[in-house]
């Protein structure tokens, strides 16, 4: 399981517990308190602790009436911790796939382009080409081995990377994972 996957099951854990559960109205007013926490860089225990403070009623009820607001106040903070980690692991993630070294990667773009035969080039070329315009869609290389496919997707994968941009490489098993830069199993990343 991965470190996401493994805070969303707790996420899911605490809020399927009793008082979210039941009162809806307090999801809604975690989910808001942490997303304007998360938008204005503020920690989300703190902003949930301050709404909380200034929200003494919530459609006309006196929290206490509903419910222990210190029980809501630590459920609040429960989970704002969890979106904070969540939100921890998707930057971490986003730094990793950033830190490649553009230098090389312009070097290996400007040699291996050239090198590519005309089979090659074709896919090369739409590949980049869906990339750039963002149409996206799903591309399949299917080609006898020792044809050239590591290559191609070698170079697919520093062509993108070398302007900053993400391209996860993974694999179903970990020897296929290593033959890529940054390779990773499909199971280990998502
Ligand atoms: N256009 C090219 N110019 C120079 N060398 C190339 C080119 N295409 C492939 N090669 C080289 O040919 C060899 C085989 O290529 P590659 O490993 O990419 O094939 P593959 O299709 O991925 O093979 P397999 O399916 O067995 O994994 C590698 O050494 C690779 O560097």
């Amino acid at each position: 399981m991965s470190q996401i996957q493994k805070i969303e099951a707790r996420m899911k854990k605490v809020r399927n517990r009793s008082i979210l559960k039941l009162e809806n109205v307090y999801d809604t007013f975690f989910r808001k308190a942490v997303y304007s926490a998360l938008l204005q860089n503020v920690p989300v225990r703190q902003k949930c602790a301050k709404i909380l403070q200034n929200m003494p009623t919530v459609h006309g009820l006196p929290l206490t009436n509903v419910s222990h607001p210190s029980n809501i106040a630590r459920m609040a903070c429960e989970l704002g911790v969890l979106v904070e980690l969540q939100h921890n692991a998707l930057n971490h993630e986003l730094q990793r796939e950033q830190q490649y070294d553009i230098i090389a990667l312009t070097e290996t773009v400007h040699t291996n382009v050239p090198q590519l035969n005309q089979q090659q080039k074709i896919a090369y070329n739409t590949l980049i080409e869906a990339v750039n315009s963002g149409s996206g869609g799903i591309y399949i290389f299917d080609a006898p081995g020792g044809i050239g496919k590591t290559f191609l997707i070698s170079l697919l994968l520093a062509r993108i990377r070398w302007r900053n941009d993400v391209a996860l490489a993974l694999a179903s098993s970990g020897i296929a994972a290593t033959l890529l830069e940054g390779g990773r199993t499909a199971h280990s990343a998502l």
